[in-house]
């Protein structure tokens, strides 16, 4: 699905392929792997962040190809390990989907996201350059949720948060997909979190998707013994 060219020209290798996967209205995925498996690869595919090389992503059945870029990323949101602040206040950017879009600002729905996420603190005047790694990253979030997405693709949204903080971002993203049903594919590599903000699991291996299972069960009974090395539980007799 994706290549990974290497420099001075040498052959191409293959990210990954052959995946085949859909996600429900309102499903919450773990996406997990070892490092390099191309899992942020994948969601940024997702997102027409990145172009496959090969196979079909598609909406509601309505194929990348004959959807508008721009209404697709809408609706499925990209939020980054590292997230990037445009120029201006935090307010400026908190704005940006309204802006983007031609919807309104929910002024109301942005402060309460704040506080929800331990923001409330802070000064919205501010410039958001100025901001610490971990508040960029809920800021992010913030802006991110305002644009209403129905499927939101979170790649490691934690990973600098203290533990307490982590566990109000994977609060308020669960009230949201109570209230709103969003769905929403999580990379993460704390498998605790993983098992806290999924229904199901998507593990990468091998250049694949290796298992694609219910939570619960994934971690219970994973199926290959690529998935029951990475969790590390004793060998099977399970073949590959
Ligand atoms: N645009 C690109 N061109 C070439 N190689 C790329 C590109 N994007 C990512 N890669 C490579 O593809 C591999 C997968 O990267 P990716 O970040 O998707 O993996 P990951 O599973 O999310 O890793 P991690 O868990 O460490 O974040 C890495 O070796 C990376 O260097």
């Amino acid at each position: 699905m994706k290549y990974k060219g290497n420099a001075e020209g040498a052959a191409a290798e293959l990210l990954f392929s052959g995946i085949t996967a859909s996600v429900r209205q309102g499903e919450r995925i773990a996406l997990i792997g070892t490092s390099g498996q191309g899992k942020s690869t994948l969601l940024r595919v997702l997102a027409r962040l990145d172009l496959h090389d090969g196979g079909r992503i598609a909406l509601h059945q309505r194929s990348s190809e004959e959807s508008d870029a721009r209404e697709w990323r809408k609706r499925v949101c990209y939020v980054a390990q590292q997230a990037v602040m445009l120029p201006g206040s935090i307010e400026d950017n908190l704005r940006t989907a309204s802006r983007l879009h031609g919807q309104p600002y929910d002024d109301e729905l942005a402060g309460r996201l704040m506080g929800c996420l331990g923001l409330e603190h802070l000064d919205i005047s501010k410039r958001a350059a100025d901001l610490s790694g971990g508040e960029k990253q809920r800021v992010s979030l913030v802006r991110s949720m305002l644009l209403g997405s129905e499927l939101l693709l979170l790649d490691e949204i934690t990973a600098s948060l203290d533990k307490n903080s982590a566990r109000k971002v994977e609060e308020t993203l669960d009230e949201w997909h109570q209230t709103r049903g969003t769905a929403s594919i999580w990379v993460t590599h704390d498998l605790e979190q993983a098992q806290r903000v999924s229904d199901r699991t998507w593990f990468m291996a091998n250049g694949t998707l290796a298992e694609d299972a219910p939570t619960d069960a994934f971690f219970e009974q994973p199926t290959t013994e690529a998935a029951r090395s990475f969790l590390q539980l004793p060998n099977s007799t399970v073949s590959l």
